[in-house]
């Protein structure tokens, strides 16, 4: 494992997409993939999590060629959240450059909620959200409650975003890293597609010409240079259960230092409730 990537054949890496789950990862990259220097194998990849015994030249084999002066872009979510990760991702390159989508954490807990549900996970079964990410208020007390709110569930431990990132921050430094907002990549793509394309040291060419609304689900499609319009599958704009608003609530009162303390470890705000 300790071999240098090969220069030749499929591209070394440039740069990575390494989470958030549900925050939009996959129309980061979509969108991206409208700029012709980016180059993205198609599936996630999960070498650095799951496939890692597998060898560099496994994943260099998962790798799209390239031409020169083209970036290969890789998107794995469940990186951000791997503990082994960040130090085996700085073995390899530490010089990568590090992109993270994050979003409302209680929109993101609901995608994930609903996500577990339309995959019909036996754990989930027939219950509520609400069931999931609340405990009694009662004064029973329990290791896993905080505020009312069942923390240890993974859906809500996810949005901690702050926790994670203090371990990349161990091995790489903060201006490796750029920070998507998910909200507005739905809201206004192009702004942070400029962003991103601007970080990759590549020429902007991606406008807001390239994006059409889905008159169905309200995300947006892309539009290729060529007019052949793009929406994202049927497991992406998932409809999401209405959730009571006293238990929104009770998370925003959980999430509000949490994502206090994200946005002074990134040196940026989010407004996101
Ligand atoms: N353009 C466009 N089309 C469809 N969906 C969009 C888009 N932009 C952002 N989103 C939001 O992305 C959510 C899925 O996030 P990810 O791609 O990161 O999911 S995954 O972790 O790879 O499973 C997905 O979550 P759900 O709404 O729960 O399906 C969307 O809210």
């Amino acid at each position: 494992m300790d071999r240098p990537l090969k220069t030749s054949g499929p591209s070394l890496l440039n740069a990575i997409i390494i989470g958030v789950k549900k925050c939009g990862t996959r129309a980061l990259l979509e969108f991206l993939k409208l700029n012709p220097k980016i180059k993205a194998p198609g599936p996630e990849v999960h070498f650095f999590d799951k496939n890692y015994d597998l060898g560099y030249d496994w994943y260099r084999q998962q790798m799209p060629f390239t031409s020169p002066g083209q970036i290969t872009l890789e998107k794995s979510p469940a990186y951000f959240v791997g503990k082994l990760v960040p130090e085996r991702v700085h073995k390899m390159n530490p010089r990568i450059k590090l992109i993270v989508v994050v979003r409302n954490p209680i929109t993101r807990a609901i995608s994930d909620f609903t996500q577990a549900v339309t995959r019909k996970r036996r754990h989930i079964g027939s219950t509520r959200f609400e069931d999931l990410a609340t405990c009694p208020t009662n004064g029973t007390r329990r290791a896993s409650c905080s505020k009312g709110v069942s923390h240890n569930w993974n859906a809500l431990k996810i949005g901690i975003y702050h926790r994670f990132l203090r371990k990349w921050l161990e091995y790489f430094p903060r201006k490796q890293f750029l920070f998507i907002d998910g909200e507005r990549l739905i809201t206004d793509p192009a702004t942070e597609i400029r962003k991103a394309e601007k970080f990759l040291g590549l020429t902007p060419t991606i406008k807001s010409t390239n994006f059409v609304k889905d008159p169905v689900k309200g995300f947006p499609c892309v539009k290729r240079f060529d007019a052949t319009i793009h929406c994202l599958g049927k497991s992406k704009g998932r409809t999401h259960p209405k959730v009571m608003p006293d238990v929104i609530h009770r998370l925003e009162e959980f999430y509000q230092p949490e994502n206090e303390r994200f946005f002074e470890l990134i040196g940026q705000r989010f407004k996101w409730f």
